[in-house]
């Protein structure tokens, strides 16, 4: 960094008391006490450590616990460690030379230093290797959290459920015997002096309870003599997968079963809390079993690994769904046959890398609430499920503060939510796009039943007429009318979106016919809403975007004609120029009847939102006035941009009407069809006054949309938007 920059990056950390993190870079070149420019600190590089130790003084630590020696090498040998002789520096880690010179492995050499700001006025804390050892990643949490003083802190508080799936479903030879048993209660026991409340979850499909050899059966009759010391949950009555019955009273009566099952051994039913078999159902959802979940057992939370379906398991997300609460599922990296530590994938090492500071470490370092999923298998044998979550909460103790915790899943749900209130709302993605998804979705159900391509509005520029014409067309085909809201679904904004995928899958007709190339769905109130191009773009990244543009205050002027004879008292108590005028002090329904003028008209705005999830090549931009005067030409360019060959002529489809004073359907040679009366409506011109203020009050947006055509690389510019332009510099 150069001398300026530096000295304002220094003066504003001091005004502001802003700290900074610093990292060494690796070199190819050996320094032996090299000193940093500017600090009385030294460095060494280049070096292979081991056996890292904390500053148990630190004033630094607060999620992360000195605990004791972190044995062994330190990855990678290319570490930075620094020397100082100034007393603003305090190491935060240790560690000690890795070679087999004796004489030289004995002091400790510091990997990371704070410095306390007494020489420059600024806080550091330095890192001498990255982020590559994990104690170093818990510091850096430590670091952030001091330095912005307390305000960038991860609470303390983490909370684990571990699911034991499939407590009776097992080929013999699987399954848990009584000493299975008794070692699942031991160590029960033993965690939950550690983590209060904890208690193993247990999943049942009734239909193979004593489906195992007759010691196996002991085991089970165990479990259910100790019924009160677990939680349990339903599984499907006979591990079906749910997404495979079409029929939902026979999903409920699977349940029902289960049901019968638990009353009769005890087992609570009230829990609310269910985990679908190999995650089926839950997302993509299947909806007969929410609706089955709700009726048979009132579920009202449970988990899956499939939103998304990704790794790191912490990066999954939650969601809701009719009232049932979908929480994200964590993996413990043991899977049904992982039951023998010889055939652990990579070995016992990989397993206590994992448990110590590796990924199941991270996973509840860096996730409050934690639903870890287990099997049955898991818990005989070796008993590798106990050992691991043993071994991980003991480790956690040691290296961390953590306060470990556990409650029913109704619980961690609401405490999901409540941390996590953005996530509450789903968001739809393409099953199509994920092999795993479509192994869980219903074979019945096809992508081939979304849209292409997208009208997406604003609304009143038009987005009628080019539906109308669009559905002349033999290779296009729009959506089926909805009963609610006609030629519109309005999925991707607002409460339908809440419907699901099978919802907005079922306007498209299904089947393969030529006119089916180009399904496209029209809802011009999709243009200016905030959620709807991350939504649309979930769901259909691929789709080109068609948007109508004309001038923002002709367009705010028709939208209240229309509100005016829809019978909006609002509109029709006010006039136009009182309606565009309104303060923010006005009543409520005048605020929003204001707002639904004048916002839709700040184009470039709502343009940037949607080029923020899709590429300025998947947009196409019609001029509303040309739409207007010469739609043959407008729908020409259309399929030029949509790629349709070969092109339909509309010239012979579409004839001027001067009844209408629009362009119309042809029928025959003497008749057209024109839009209904509420398109093209005959209302007075807009008065002078509320002309020239809407002209100064979209100037700004007007200019930002000249910009961004010009980015887009748009040859001409609307005349309408050049005339407003004008009209604003005249006026
Ligand atoms: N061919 C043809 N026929 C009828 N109307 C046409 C046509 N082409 C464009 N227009 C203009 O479309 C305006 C209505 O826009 P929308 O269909 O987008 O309105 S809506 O948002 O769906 O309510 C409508 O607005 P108003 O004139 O204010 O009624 C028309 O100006």
């Amino acid at each position: 960094m150069d001398k300026w920059n530096r000295e304002l990056l220094d003066k504003y950390c001091r005004e502001y008391s802003v700290g900074i993190v610093g990292f060494a870079p690796p070199g190819e070149e050996s320094l032996v006490g090299a000193q940093l420019k500017g600090f009385p600190l030294f460095i060494h590089t280049n070096l292979r450590l081991k056996d890292a130790q904390l500053n148990a003084a630190s004033p630094i630590l607060r999620l992360t616990r000195a605990g004791e020696t972190a044995w062994g090498a330190l990855p990678g040998g290319d570490w930075t460690i620094f020397q100082a002789n100034h007393s603003t520096y305090e190491p935060l880690a240790w560690a000690h030379r890795n070679t087999l010179d004796f004489s030289n492995n004995r002091n400790p050499l510091a990997t990371v230093v704070q410095d306390h700001g007494r020489y420059d006025g600024i806080q550091r804390v330095l890192f001498g290797g990255g982020l590559r050892f994990w104690l170093h990643k818990l510091l850096l949490l430590d670091s952030i959290s001091y330095l912005s003083h307390g305000q960038l802190s991860l609470s303390l508080n983490r909370m684990i459920l571990v699911d034991v799936d499939d407590i009776f479903v097992g080929e013999k030879g699987t399954r848990l015997k009584k000493d299975d048993v008794l070692a699942l209660l031991a160590t029960q026991q033993r965690i939950q002096s550690l983590v209060t409340g904890f208690k193993f979850n247990l999943g049942f499909s009734g239909k193979y309870f004593h489906h195992g050899t007759f010691e196996e059966n002991l085991g089970d009759d165990m479990l259910l003599e100790n019924v009160d010391r677990f939680t349990w949950f339903s599984h499907m009555w006979n591990h079906q997968q749910p997404h495979l019955y079409e029929n939902v009273s026979h999903l409920q009566s699977d349940m029902a079963l289960n049901k019968q099952f638990a009353k009769k051994h005890g087992i609570p039913t009230a829990t609310g809390y269910s985990v679908s078999p190999h995650h089926s159902g839950v997302y993509p959802v299947h909806e007969g079993l929410y609706e089955a979940w709700k009726k048979v057992w009132s579920i009202k939370v449970t988990s899956t690994e499939e939103y998304p379906h990704l790794r790191p398991a912490r990066l999954r997300r939650g969601f809701i769904h009719r009232n049932i609460m979908v929480l994200p599922r964590q993996t413990c990296g043991l899977f049904t046959h992982t039951i023998f530590i010889e055939r652990y994938p990579g070995g016992r090492d990989k397993l206590d890398e994992s448990i110590q500071g590796g990924e199941l470490f991270q996973t509840i370092v860096y996730n409050p609430i934690n639903i870890f999923m287990t099997h049955m298998s898991n818990y005989g044998n070796d008993r590798l499920a106990l050992y691991t979550f043993e071994s991980v909460i003991k480790f956690i103790r040691c290296w961390t503060n953590l306060r470990l915790s556990s409650a029913p899943p109704l619980e961690l749900g609401e405490r999901y939510f409540q941390l996590y209130p953005e996530e509450l709302d789903p968001v739809w993605g393409n099953p199509c796009d994920d092999p795993r998804h479509q192994k869980i979705w219903s074979r019945n159900k096809t992508c081939d039943q979304l849209p292409r391509f997208l009208v997406i509005g604003p609304q009143k520029t038009g987005t009628t007429a080019l539906y109308t014409f669009l559905s002349i067309h033999p290779a296009i085909s729009s959506n089926l009318p909805s009963p609610d809201t006609f030629e519109e679904i309005q999925f991707f904004n607002g409460k339908n979106y809440y419907k699901g995928l099978d919802w907005y899958m079922s306007f498209f007709p299904a089947g393969k016919n030529e006119s089916l190339r180009f399904l496209f769905e029209k809802s011009a109130t999709y243009f200016d809403g905030d959620l709807v191009p991350r939504r649309a773009h979930a769901l259909l990244p691929k789709a080109e975007l068609i948007t109508i543009l004309l001038s923002p205050a002709r367009r705010a002027y028709s939208w209240y004609q229309h509100t005016r004879v829809h019978g909006d008292p609002v509109a029709n108590n006010y006039t136009f120029h009182s309606v565009i005028t309104a303060s923010d002090t006005a009543p409520k329904p005048l605020r929003d009847l204001r707002n639904r003028c004048l916002n839709p008209g700040k184009y470039a705005q709502h343009l940037e939102r949607w080029l923020s999830y899709y590429t300025p090549q998947q947009l196409h931009i019609i001029d509303g006035e040309q739409l207007r005067q010469n739609p043959v030409e407008t729908l020409h360019e259309l399929q030029r941009f949509l790629k349709i060959t070969p092109a339909f002529n509309y010239s012979s489809h579409l004839r001027y009407d001067p009844k209408k004073g629009f362009f119309c359907q042809v029928t025959n040679e003497d008749h057209t069809k024109c839009l209904g009366k509420s398109k093209g409506r005959q209302y007075p011109p807009m008065d002078d006054k509320s002309y020239k203020l809407l002209q100064r009050y979209y100037l700004s947006h007007n200019t930002a949309l000249v910009k961004l055509l010009k980015r887009l690389g748009s040859r001409t510019i609307p005349q309408w938007l050049k005339d407003d332009l004008t009209d604003t510099v005249m006026t």
